[in-house]
Protein backbone atom coordinates (compact mmCIF):
# COMPACT_ATOMS: atom_id res chain seq x y z
CA UNK A 1 0.00 0.00 0.00
CA UNK A 2 1.38 3.17 -0.86
CA UNK A 3 1.99 5.46 1.93
CA UNK A 4 0.47 8.68 1.46
CA UNK A 5 1.49 12.42 3.34
CA UNK A 6 0.42 11.84 7.00
CA UNK A 7 -0.91 15.68 6.91
CA UNK A 8 -3.03 14.18 4.30
CA UNK A 9 -4.79 11.74 5.91
CA UNK A 10 -6.05 14.18 8.86
CA UNK A 11 -7.41 16.90 6.14
CA UNK A 12 -10.47 15.17 5.46
CA UNK A 13 -11.36 14.74 8.91
CA UNK A 14 -10.48 17.83 10.11
CA UNK A 15 -12.18 19.26 6.84
CA UNK A 16 -15.72 17.35 7.66
CA UNK A 17 -15.03 19.24 11.05
CA UNK A 18 -14.38 22.46 10.29
CA UNK A 19 -17.12 21.93 7.20
CA UNK A 20 -19.67 20.13 10.42
CA UNK A 21 -18.46 23.72 12.82
CA UNK A 22 -19.53 26.13 9.75
CA UNK A 23 -23.06 24.78 9.07
CA UNK A 24 -23.64 24.72 12.61
CA UNK A 25 -22.83 28.26 13.39
CA UNK A 26 -24.34 29.40 9.86
CA UNK A 27 -27.22 27.73 11.07
CA UNK A 28 -27.74 29.43 14.61
CA UNK A 29 -26.85 32.94 13.28
CA UNK A 30 -29.64 32.31 10.70
CA UNK A 31 -32.22 30.99 12.77
CA UNK A 32 -31.24 34.26 15.36
CA UNK A 33 -30.92 36.48 12.31
CA UNK A 34 -34.18 35.53 10.60
CA UNK A 35 -36.13 35.61 14.47
CA UNK A 36 -34.69 39.33 15.42
CA UNK A 37 -35.45 40.54 11.74
CA UNK A 38 -39.52 39.45 12.78
CA UNK A 39 -39.60 40.20 16.53
CA UNK A 40 -38.54 43.99 15.09
CA UNK A 41 -40.95 43.88 12.94
CA UNK A 42 -43.47 42.82 14.91
CA UNK A 43 -42.36 45.24 17.52
CA UNK A 44 -42.43 47.66 14.99
CA UNK A 45 -46.05 47.22 13.86
CA UNK A 46 -47.43 47.61 17.61
CA UNK A 47 -45.99 50.36 18.11
CA UNK A 48 -47.63 51.76 14.97
CA UNK A 49 -51.20 50.18 16.07
CA UNK A 50 -51.20 51.74 19.45
CA UNK A 51 -50.30 55.24 18.44
CA UNK A 52 -52.71 54.43 15.86
CA UNK A 53 -55.36 53.56 18.50
CA UNK A 54 -54.52 56.25 20.73
CA UNK A 55 -55.13 58.65 17.94
CA UNK A 56 -58.34 57.19 16.55
CA UNK A 57 -61.46 58.78 17.28
CA UNK A 58 -63.46 58.54 20.45
CA UNK A 59 -66.57 56.98 18.78
CA UNK A 60 -64.15 54.96 16.64
CA UNK A 61 -62.84 53.19 20.03
CA UNK A 62 -66.32 53.19 21.39
CA UNK A 63 -67.64 51.15 18.55
CA UNK A 64 -65.04 48.57 18.80
CA UNK A 65 -64.80 45.72 21.77
CA UNK A 66 -61.70 46.25 24.29
CA UNK A 67 -60.96 42.55 23.16
CA UNK A 68 -60.83 42.51 19.75
CA UNK A 69 -58.42 45.83 19.49
CA UNK A 70 -55.90 43.31 22.15
CA UNK A 71 -56.42 40.06 19.95
CA UNK A 72 -54.79 42.71 17.24
CA UNK A 73 -51.89 43.13 19.24
CA UNK A 74 -51.65 39.43 20.27
CA UNK A 75 -53.29 36.71 18.18
CA UNK A 76 -52.94 38.55 14.61
CA UNK A 77 -49.37 39.66 15.51
CA UNK A 78 -48.31 36.20 17.01
CA UNK A 79 -49.59 35.01 13.50
CA UNK A 80 -47.46 37.17 11.49
CA UNK A 81 -44.15 36.26 13.60
CA UNK A 82 -44.83 32.57 12.81
CA UNK A 83 -45.86 33.17 9.11
CA UNK A 84 -42.88 35.86 8.70
CA UNK A 85 -40.10 33.39 10.82
CA UNK A 86 -41.25 30.25 8.33
CA UNK A 87 -40.86 32.34 5.27
CA UNK A 88 -37.95 33.95 5.73
CA UNK A 89 -36.07 30.50 6.76
CA UNK A 90 -37.56 28.33 3.98
CA UNK A 91 -38.26 31.17 0.92
CA UNK A 92 -35.64 31.92 0.00
CA UNK A 93 -33.25 28.14 0.02
CA UNK A 94 -36.26 27.00 -2.11
CA UNK A 95 -36.46 29.77 -4.85
CA UNK A 96 -32.93 29.22 -4.94
CA UNK A 97 -33.13 25.66 -5.32
CA UNK A 98 -35.62 26.06 -8.10
CA UNK A 99 -33.79 28.19 -10.51
CA UNK A 100 -30.87 26.07 -10.01
CA UNK A 101 -32.57 23.19 -10.79
CA UNK A 102 -33.97 24.70 -14.10
CA UNK A 103 -30.44 26.32 -14.90
CA UNK A 104 -29.41 23.23 -14.92
CA UNK A 105 -31.79 21.67 -17.04
CA UNK A 106 -31.80 24.56 -19.15
CA UNK A 107 -27.35 23.35 -19.64
CA UNK A 108 -28.65 20.04 -20.24
CA UNK A 109 -31.26 20.62 -22.51
CA UNK A 110 -33.13 23.92 -22.92
CA UNK A 111 -36.60 22.41 -24.59
CA UNK A 112 -37.41 20.05 -21.62
CA UNK A 113 -36.37 23.11 -19.63
CA UNK A 114 -38.67 25.18 -21.22
CA UNK A 115 -40.97 23.07 -21.27
CA UNK A 116 -40.81 22.53 -17.01
CA UNK A 117 -40.48 26.43 -16.60
CA UNK A 118 -44.15 26.26 -19.06
CA UNK A 119 -45.60 23.37 -16.99
CA UNK A 120 -44.54 24.44 -13.23
CA UNK A 121 -46.67 27.65 -12.81
CA UNK A 122 -49.43 25.22 -14.18
CA UNK A 123 -48.98 22.50 -11.95
CA UNK A 124 -48.83 25.60 -8.86
CA UNK A 125 -52.06 27.07 -9.81
CA UNK A 126 -54.31 24.57 -7.68
CA UNK A 127 -52.27 25.05 -4.92
CA UNK A 128 -52.42 29.07 -5.33
CA UNK A 129 -56.18 29.03 -5.75
CA UNK A 130 -56.01 27.24 -2.06
CA UNK A 131 -54.16 29.53 -0.62
CA UNK A 132 -56.31 32.05 -1.19
CA UNK A 133 -59.04 30.28 0.13
CA UNK A 134 -56.79 29.80 3.62
CA UNK A 135 -56.19 34.02 3.38
CA UNK A 136 -59.88 34.42 3.62
CA UNK A 137 -60.02 31.91 6.01
CA UNK A 138 -57.40 32.85 8.39
CA UNK A 139 -59.48 36.68 8.14
CA UNK A 140 -62.63 34.95 8.92
CA UNK A 141 -60.38 33.06 12.58
CA UNK A 142 -58.88 35.80 13.29
CA UNK A 143 -62.09 38.38 13.29
CA UNK A 144 -63.53 35.51 15.60
CA UNK A 145 -60.63 35.75 17.47
CA UNK A 146 -61.02 39.01 18.49
CA UNK A 147 -64.66 37.99 19.56
CA UNK A 148 -64.04 35.04 21.85
CA UNK A 149 -61.41 38.04 23.34
CA UNK A 150 -63.96 40.50 23.70
CA UNK A 151 -66.44 38.30 25.22
CA UNK A 152 -63.33 36.69 27.37
CA UNK A 153 -63.12 40.31 28.42
CA UNK A 154 -66.75 41.40 28.87
CA UNK A 155 -67.76 38.34 30.90
CA UNK A 156 -64.93 38.14 33.41
CA UNK A 157 -64.47 41.40 34.17
CA UNK A 158 -68.21 41.77 34.54
CA UNK A 159 -67.77 38.70 37.59
CA UNK A 160 -69.43 40.91 39.81
CA UNK A 161 -72.99 41.02 37.97
CA UNK A 162 -72.77 37.22 36.60
CA UNK A 163 -72.42 35.97 40.20
CA UNK A 164 -74.69 37.88 42.02
CA UNK A 165 -77.24 37.25 38.77
CA UNK A 166 -76.08 33.42 38.26
CA UNK A 167 -75.64 34.44 35.26
CA UNK A 168 -73.15 31.22 35.11
CA UNK A 169 -75.23 29.10 32.62
CA UNK A 170 -75.74 31.87 30.23
CA UNK A 171 -72.74 33.03 30.64
CA UNK A 172 -71.26 29.18 29.55
CA UNK A 173 -73.60 29.16 26.63
CA UNK A 174 -72.52 32.23 25.02
CA UNK A 175 -68.80 30.78 25.62
CA UNK A 176 -69.77 27.19 24.40
CA UNK A 177 -71.34 28.42 21.21
CA UNK A 178 -68.43 31.19 20.57
CA UNK A 179 -65.81 27.88 20.67
CA UNK A 180 -67.95 25.67 18.48
CA UNK A 181 -67.78 29.00 15.59
CA UNK A 182 -64.21 28.63 16.61
CA UNK A 183 -63.80 24.82 16.63
CA UNK A 184 -65.76 24.73 12.98
CA UNK A 185 -63.79 27.77 11.50
CA UNK A 186 -60.39 26.18 12.57
CA UNK A 187 -61.10 22.56 11.08
CA UNK A 188 -62.46 24.28 8.05
CA UNK A 189 -58.97 25.87 7.73
CA UNK A 190 -57.49 22.63 8.24
CA UNK A 191 -58.83 20.86 5.77
CA UNK A 192 -57.64 23.46 3.28
CA UNK A 193 -53.97 23.43 4.76
CA UNK A 194 -54.58 19.65 4.11
CA UNK A 195 -55.45 19.52 0.48
CA UNK A 196 -51.68 21.53 -0.25
CA UNK A 197 -50.10 18.12 -0.17
CA UNK A 198 -52.29 15.75 -1.83
CA UNK A 199 -53.24 18.41 -4.30
CA UNK A 200 -49.42 18.84 -5.33
CA UNK A 201 -48.75 15.32 -5.21
CA UNK A 202 -51.07 14.84 -7.95
CA UNK A 203 -49.76 18.11 -9.67
CA UNK A 204 -46.60 17.19 -9.25
CA UNK A 205 -46.73 13.43 -10.74
CA UNK A 206 -48.59 15.01 -13.51
CA UNK A 207 -45.73 17.51 -14.29
CA UNK A 208 -42.92 14.54 -13.75
CA UNK A 209 -45.18 12.11 -16.17
CA UNK A 210 -45.11 15.11 -18.87
CA UNK A 211 -41.27 15.53 -18.18
CA UNK A 212 -40.81 11.57 -18.29
CA UNK A 213 -42.85 11.52 -21.76
CA UNK A 214 -41.11 14.27 -23.59
CA UNK A 215 -37.92 12.82 -22.05
CA UNK A 216 -38.69 9.45 -23.59
CA UNK A 217 -39.98 10.81 -26.87
CA UNK A 218 -36.63 13.10 -27.37
CA UNK A 219 -34.77 9.86 -26.14
CA UNK A 220 -36.35 7.62 -29.37
CA UNK A 221 -35.70 10.26 -31.95
CA UNK A 222 -32.50 10.25 -30.54
CA UNK A 223 -31.83 13.86 -29.74
CA UNK A 224 -31.08 12.89 -26.13
CA UNK A 225 -29.25 10.18 -24.66
CA UNK A 226 -28.68 8.50 -20.98
CA UNK A 227 -26.01 10.75 -19.98
CA UNK A 228 -29.16 13.43 -20.35
CA UNK A 229 -31.59 11.58 -18.63
CA UNK A 230 -29.57 11.38 -15.76
CA UNK A 231 -28.60 14.86 -15.61
CA UNK A 232 -32.68 15.42 -15.72
CA UNK A 233 -33.35 13.30 -13.06
CA UNK A 234 -30.84 14.80 -10.85
CA UNK A 235 -32.42 18.21 -12.10
CA UNK A 236 -35.80 17.13 -10.83
CA UNK A 237 -34.55 15.43 -7.76
CA UNK A 238 -33.27 19.22 -6.64
CA UNK A 239 -36.58 21.01 -8.30
CA UNK A 240 -39.17 18.91 -6.92
CA UNK A 241 -38.88 18.79 -3.24
CA UNK A 242 -37.80 22.40 -3.08
CA UNK A 243 -41.69 23.04 -4.94
CA UNK A 244 -43.29 20.83 -2.87
CA UNK A 245 -42.15 23.05 0.30
CA UNK A 246 -43.14 26.10 -1.45
CA UNK A 247 -46.35 24.64 -1.61
CA UNK A 248 -46.76 24.42 1.96
CA UNK A 249 -45.18 27.40 2.77
CA UNK A 250 -47.84 29.37 0.14
CA UNK A 251 -50.56 28.20 3.00
CA UNK A 252 -48.51 29.85 5.71
CA UNK A 253 -47.18 32.90 3.71
CA UNK A 254 -51.35 33.25 2.69
CA UNK A 255 -52.00 33.26 6.65
CA UNK A 256 -49.48 36.18 7.06
CA UNK A 257 -51.19 38.25 4.48
CA UNK A 258 -54.10 37.97 6.19
CA UNK A 259 -53.01 38.75 8.99
CA UNK A 260 -50.42 42.45 7.50
CA UNK A 261 -54.28 43.42 5.47
CA UNK A 262 -56.06 43.18 8.98
CA UNK A 263 -52.79 45.05 10.68
CA UNK A 264 -52.50 47.78 7.22
CA UNK A 265 -56.33 48.37 7.53
CA UNK A 266 -56.09 49.89 11.19
CA UNK A 267 -52.90 51.76 10.16
CA UNK A 268 -54.78 53.46 7.33
CA UNK A 269 -57.96 54.69 8.99
CA UNK A 270 -57.63 58.33 9.31
CA UNK A 271 -59.29 59.97 12.57
CA UNK A 272 -62.34 62.33 11.49
CA UNK A 273 -62.10 64.30 14.06
CA UNK A 274 -58.58 66.16 13.20
CA UNK A 275 -57.09 69.58 13.99
CA UNK A 276 -57.80 72.64 12.05
CA UNK A 277 -55.05 73.40 9.63
CA UNK A 278 -54.71 76.85 10.97
CA UNK A 279 -55.07 75.68 14.70
CA UNK A 280 -54.10 78.21 17.23
CA UNK A 281 -53.88 76.79 21.15
CA UNK A 282 -56.64 78.20 22.77
CA UNK A 283 -56.50 81.26 25.04
CA UNK A 284 -58.28 81.30 28.31
CA UNK A 285 -59.82 84.61 29.93
CA UNK A 286 -62.63 83.63 32.15
CA UNK A 287 -63.59 80.47 30.05
CA UNK A 288 -67.25 80.87 29.50
CA UNK A 289 -68.38 78.36 26.88
CA UNK A 290 -71.53 78.82 24.48
CA UNK A 291 -73.48 76.35 22.68
CA UNK A 292 -74.71 78.08 19.44
CA UNK A 293 -77.56 75.75 17.81
CA UNK A 294 -75.92 72.65 18.34
CA UNK A 295 -76.97 69.26 16.74
CA UNK A 296 -75.25 66.12 17.19
CA UNK A 297 -76.41 62.34 16.77
CA UNK A 298 -74.94 59.21 17.07
CA UNK A 299 -76.63 57.49 14.20
CA UNK A 300 -77.76 59.10 10.52
CA UNK A 301 -80.77 60.59 11.07
CA UNK A 302 -81.32 60.45 14.91
CA UNK A 303 -80.48 63.65 17.11
CA UNK A 304 -79.21 63.22 20.25
CA UNK A 305 -78.90 67.29 20.39
CA UNK A 306 -81.62 69.05 18.85
CA UNK A 307 -80.28 72.80 18.11
CA UNK A 308 -79.08 73.03 21.61
CA UNK A 309 -78.00 76.93 22.15
CA UNK A 310 -76.86 77.27 25.79
CA UNK A 311 -74.10 79.65 27.70
CA UNK A 312 -72.40 78.69 30.86
CA UNK A 313 -70.84 82.21 32.57
CA UNK A 314 -67.38 82.24 33.38
CA UNK A 315 -66.46 81.09 36.41
CA UNK A 316 -70.64 79.92 37.24
CA UNK A 317 -71.36 76.85 37.31
CA UNK A 318 -74.69 75.63 35.31
CA UNK A 319 -76.46 72.21 36.55
CA UNK A 320 -77.90 69.76 33.76
CA UNK A 321 -80.72 67.52 34.48
CA UNK A 322 -83.26 65.56 32.26
CA UNK A 323 -84.44 62.22 32.38
CA UNK A 324 -82.21 59.05 31.18
CA UNK A 325 -81.03 59.39 27.58
CA UNK A 326 -82.03 63.31 27.28
CA UNK A 327 -78.36 63.92 25.95
CA UNK A 328 -76.59 64.84 28.82
CA UNK A 329 -73.55 63.15 29.04
CA UNK A 330 -73.67 63.85 24.81
CA UNK A 331 -73.84 67.54 25.39
CA UNK A 332 -70.81 67.20 27.52
CA UNK A 333 -68.49 65.34 25.62
CA UNK A 334 -68.64 67.68 23.06
CA UNK A 335 -66.83 70.13 25.16
CA UNK A 336 -63.45 68.36 25.00
CA UNK A 337 -64.39 67.50 21.48
CA UNK A 338 -64.61 63.82 21.92
CA UNK A 339 -67.60 64.24 19.18
CA UNK A 340 -67.87 67.18 16.88
CA UNK A 341 -71.39 68.29 16.35
CA UNK A 342 -72.96 67.64 13.11
CA UNK A 343 -73.79 71.43 12.64
CA UNK A 344 -73.66 74.52 15.40
CA UNK A 345 -70.48 75.25 16.84
CA UNK A 346 -69.04 75.38 20.47
CA UNK A 347 -67.13 78.30 21.39
CA UNK A 348 -64.90 78.65 24.33
CA UNK A 349 -64.03 82.66 25.32
CA UNK A 350 -65.26 83.17 21.90
CA UNK A 351 -63.28 81.00 20.22
CA UNK A 352 -64.82 78.01 17.86
CA UNK A 353 -63.32 74.85 19.80
CA UNK A 354 -63.01 73.27 16.23
CA UNK A 355 -60.33 75.99 15.18
CA UNK A 356 -58.19 75.33 18.38
CA UNK A 357 -55.23 73.15 18.82
CA UNK A 358 -56.66 69.82 20.59
CA UNK A 359 -54.09 70.14 23.05
CA UNK A 360 -54.97 73.13 24.25
CA UNK A 361 -58.55 72.73 24.19
CA UNK A 362 -58.28 69.47 26.52
CA UNK A 363 -55.56 70.90 28.37
CA UNK A 364 -57.96 73.46 29.58
CA UNK A 365 -61.19 70.88 30.76
CA UNK A 366 -60.76 68.32 33.68
CA UNK A 367 -63.47 65.70 33.59
CA UNK A 368 -64.62 64.09 36.86
CA UNK A 369 -67.18 61.27 35.85
CA UNK A 370 -68.68 58.27 37.65
CA UNK A 371 -66.74 55.64 35.60
CA UNK A 372 -63.40 56.80 37.32
CA UNK A 373 -60.16 55.19 35.11
CA UNK A 374 -57.18 54.43 37.54
CA UNK A 375 -54.48 52.47 35.82
CA UNK A 376 -53.01 49.17 38.10
CA UNK A 377 -49.93 51.46 39.50
CA UNK A 378 -49.37 53.75 42.32
CA UNK A 379 -51.81 55.88 44.05
CA UNK A 380 -49.10 59.03 43.37
CA UNK A 381 -48.76 57.91 39.65
CA UNK A 382 -52.81 58.13 39.35
CA UNK A 383 -53.10 61.08 41.12
CA UNK A 384 -50.13 62.95 39.15
CA UNK A 385 -52.01 62.17 35.63
CA UNK A 386 -53.88 65.20 35.95
CA UNK A 387 -50.36 66.82 35.10
CA UNK A 388 -47.27 64.20 34.79
CA UNK A 389 -44.81 67.03 35.83
CA UNK A 390 -46.11 67.54 39.31
CA UNK A 391 -44.12 66.81 42.21
CA UNK A 392 -44.67 65.30 45.60
CA UNK A 393 -45.13 67.97 47.09
CA UNK A 394 -48.30 69.23 44.94
CA UNK A 395 -49.91 65.98 44.61
CA UNK A 396 -50.09 65.23 48.27
CA UNK A 397 -51.18 69.05 48.43
CA UNK A 398 -54.10 68.10 46.20
CA UNK A 399 -54.97 65.38 47.98
CA UNK A 400 -55.33 67.01 50.98
CA UNK A 401 -57.99 69.59 48.74
CA UNK A 402 -59.54 66.66 47.57
CA UNK A 403 -59.76 65.52 51.50
CA UNK A 404 -57.68 62.06 50.20
CA UNK A 405 -54.38 62.68 51.91
CA UNK A 406 -55.75 60.93 54.96
CA UNK A 407 -56.83 57.70 54.07
CA UNK A 408 -53.82 57.67 51.51
CA UNK A 409 -51.70 58.29 54.24
CA UNK A 410 -53.02 55.28 55.57
CA UNK A 411 -52.55 52.78 52.84
CA UNK A 412 -49.75 50.18 53.54
CA UNK A 413 -47.32 52.21 51.42
CA UNK A 414 -49.21 55.08 51.12
CA UNK A 415 -48.84 57.23 48.07
CA UNK A 416 -46.70 54.06 46.93
CA UNK A 417 -49.54 51.56 47.27
CA UNK A 418 -50.14 50.19 43.91
CA UNK A 419 -54.26 50.48 43.28
CA UNK A 420 -55.00 47.09 41.43
CA UNK A 421 -55.94 46.66 38.27
CA UNK A 422 -59.00 49.29 37.65
CA UNK A 423 -58.42 50.33 41.49
CA UNK A 424 -60.26 47.15 42.59
CA UNK A 425 -57.99 47.84 46.04
CA UNK A 426 -60.05 51.28 47.21
CA UNK A 427 -63.71 52.15 47.83
CA UNK A 428 -65.92 53.59 45.67
CA UNK A 429 -65.57 56.90 47.67
CA UNK A 430 -61.79 57.03 48.08
CA UNK A 431 -61.70 56.20 43.69
CA UNK A 432 -63.62 59.55 43.44
CA UNK A 433 -61.69 61.09 45.47
CA UNK A 434 -58.57 60.34 43.85
CA UNK A 435 -60.15 61.71 40.33
CA UNK A 436 -61.25 64.62 42.47
CA UNK A 437 -57.21 65.22 43.22
CA UNK A 438 -56.61 64.49 40.12
CA UNK A 439 -58.39 66.76 38.46
CA UNK A 440 -57.48 69.80 41.30
CA UNK A 441 -53.82 69.05 40.86
CA UNK A 442 -54.73 69.21 36.74
CA UNK A 443 -56.31 72.92 37.87
CA UNK A 444 -58.03 73.28 34.48
CA UNK A 445 -60.51 76.36 34.09
CA UNK A 446 -63.42 74.28 33.33
CA UNK A 447 -64.73 71.51 34.75
CA UNK A 448 -67.37 68.89 33.39
CA UNK A 449 -69.23 66.69 36.54
CA UNK A 450 -70.95 63.63 35.69
CA UNK A 451 -72.10 63.19 39.48
CA UNK A 452 -72.23 59.14 40.63
CA UNK A 453 -75.23 58.11 40.57
CA UNK A 454 -74.62 55.02 42.89
CA UNK A 455 -75.01 56.08 46.76
CA UNK A 456 -71.73 56.29 48.97
CA UNK A 457 -72.64 55.82 52.72
CA UNK A 458 -73.50 59.16 54.27
CA UNK A 459 -70.14 60.01 55.77
CA UNK A 460 -68.23 59.41 52.43
CA UNK A 461 -70.84 61.41 50.75
CA UNK A 462 -70.06 64.17 52.46
CA UNK A 463 -66.76 64.06 52.31
CA UNK A 464 -66.50 63.83 48.18
CA UNK A 465 -69.42 66.71 48.01
CA UNK A 466 -67.14 68.85 50.14
CA UNK A 467 -64.13 68.05 48.08
CA UNK A 468 -66.57 68.69 44.87
CA UNK A 469 -67.20 72.48 45.84
CA UNK A 470 -63.78 73.08 46.47
CA UNK A 471 -62.89 71.96 43.30
CA UNK A 472 -65.64 73.39 41.40
CA UNK A 473 -65.15 77.18 42.80
CA UNK A 474 -64.21 79.81 40.31
CA UNK A 475 -63.80 77.35 37.69
CA UNK A 476 -66.56 77.30 34.92
CA UNK A 477 -68.76 74.24 35.43
CA UNK A 478 -70.91 72.12 33.97
CA UNK A 479 -72.30 69.48 36.26
CA UNK A 480 -74.99 66.73 35.13
CA UNK A 481 -76.75 66.63 38.75
CA UNK A 482 -78.18 63.69 40.69
CA UNK A 483 -78.75 65.85 43.96
CA UNK A 484 -80.77 68.18 45.46
CA UNK A 485 -77.56 69.95 46.88
CA UNK A 486 -75.57 70.45 43.56
CA UNK A 487 -78.87 71.83 41.90
CA UNK A 488 -79.47 74.33 44.45
CA UNK A 489 -75.88 75.42 44.43
CA UNK A 490 -76.02 75.93 40.93
CA UNK A 491 -76.20 79.24 39.70
CA UNK A 492 -78.75 78.08 36.81
CA UNK A 493 -80.19 74.56 35.91
CA UNK A 494 -81.10 73.44 33.04
CA UNK A 495 -83.77 71.12 31.93
CA UNK A 496 -83.17 68.53 28.90
CA UNK A 497 -85.41 66.21 27.29
CA UNK A 498 -84.75 64.48 24.13
CA UNK A 499 -82.18 66.27 23.53
CA UNK A 500 -83.81 69.53 23.79
CA UNK A 501 -83.49 72.53 26.25
CA UNK A 502 -87.00 72.52 27.86
CA UNK A 503 -86.38 74.96 30.58
CA UNK A 504 -84.08 77.00 32.65
CA UNK A 505 -84.05 78.92 35.85
CA UNK A 506 -82.89 78.50 39.82
CA UNK A 507 -84.46 75.80 41.55
CA UNK A 508 -86.92 77.96 43.29
CA UNK A 509 -88.13 79.08 39.89
CA UNK A 510 -88.22 75.95 38.32
CA UNK A 511 -89.92 74.26 41.34
CA UNK A 512 -92.73 77.28 41.09
CA UNK A 513 -93.26 76.37 37.33
CA UNK A 514 -94.21 72.73 38.39
CA UNK A 515 -93.09 71.42 35.06
CA UNK A 516 -90.96 68.90 34.04
CA UNK A 517 -88.09 70.40 36.67
CA UNK A 518 -90.65 70.15 39.69
CA UNK A 519 -92.09 66.47 38.34
CA UNK A 520 -88.01 65.33 38.43
CA UNK A 521 -86.70 66.98 41.41
CA UNK A 522 -89.82 65.18 43.44
CA UNK A 523 -88.39 61.89 41.71
CA UNK A 524 -84.75 62.10 41.16
CA UNK A 525 -82.98 63.73 43.60
CA UNK A 526 -81.48 62.26 47.05
CA UNK A 527 -80.69 64.39 49.52
CA UNK A 528 -76.99 63.54 49.03
N1 LIG B 1 -72.22 55.71 21.76
C1 LIG B 1 -73.51 55.84 21.41
N2 LIG B 1 -73.95 55.31 20.26
C2 LIG B 1 -75.24 55.46 19.88
N3 LIG B 1 -76.16 56.13 20.58
C3 LIG B 1 -75.78 56.68 21.74
C4 LIG B 1 -74.44 56.57 22.21
N4 LIG B 1 -74.36 57.21 23.39
C5 LIG B 1 -75.59 57.72 23.64
N5 LIG B 1 -76.44 57.39 22.67
C6 LIG B 1 -77.86 57.82 22.57
O1 LIG B 1 -77.93 59.22 22.63
C7 LIG B 1 -78.97 59.67 23.48
C8 LIG B 1 -78.44 60.59 24.57
O2 LIG B 1 -77.61 59.86 25.43
P1 LIG B 1 -76.82 60.50 26.65
O3 LIG B 1 -75.89 59.49 27.17
O4 LIG B 1 -76.29 61.82 26.26
O5 LIG B 1 -78.02 60.71 27.69
P2 LIG B 1 -77.97 61.15 29.20
O6 LIG B 1 -78.96 62.25 29.33
O7 LIG B 1 -76.60 61.44 29.62
O8 LIG B 1 -78.54 59.86 29.91
P3 LIG B 1 -78.20 59.27 31.40
O9 LIG B 1 -78.69 60.25 32.39
O10 LIG B 1 -78.99 58.02 31.41
O11 LIG B 1 -76.73 59.05 31.44
C9 LIG B 1 -79.64 58.41 24.02
O12 LIG B 1 -80.82 58.21 23.28
C10 LIG B 1 -78.65 57.30 23.76
O13 LIG B 1 -79.32 56.12 23.41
Amino acid sequence: MKTADPRAIWLAPAMFLVLGLVRSLSLYGQTLATNRLALSVMRDLQNAMYAQYMNADFARLQRQSTGSIISRFTNDITMLRESLIRSANNLTRDVFMIVFGIAWMLWIDWALALFVLVVLPLASQPVLRIGKMIRHRSDQVQTQMGDVTGFLEESLSGARMVKTFSLEPYARERARARFQDRFRLLLSMTRFRAMIEPVMEVAGMLALAGVLALLAWRSVQGESGIEDLLGIVGAVLVISPAARALGSLSGVIQEGLAVVQRVFAVLDEAPQLTEAKDAKPLKVKGAEIVFDEVEFGYEPGISALDHVSLTVPAGKTVALVGPSGSGKTTLLNLIPRLYDPRSGRVEIDGQDIARVTIASLRGAVSLVSQDITLFDDTVRANIAFGRLDASDEEIEAAAQTADAHDFISALPEGYATRVGPRGSALSGGQRQRIAIARAILKDAPILLLDEATSALDAQSEARVQEALERLSKDRTTLVIAHRLATVRRADAIVVMKQGRIVERGTHEELTAQGGLYAELAKLQFSEG
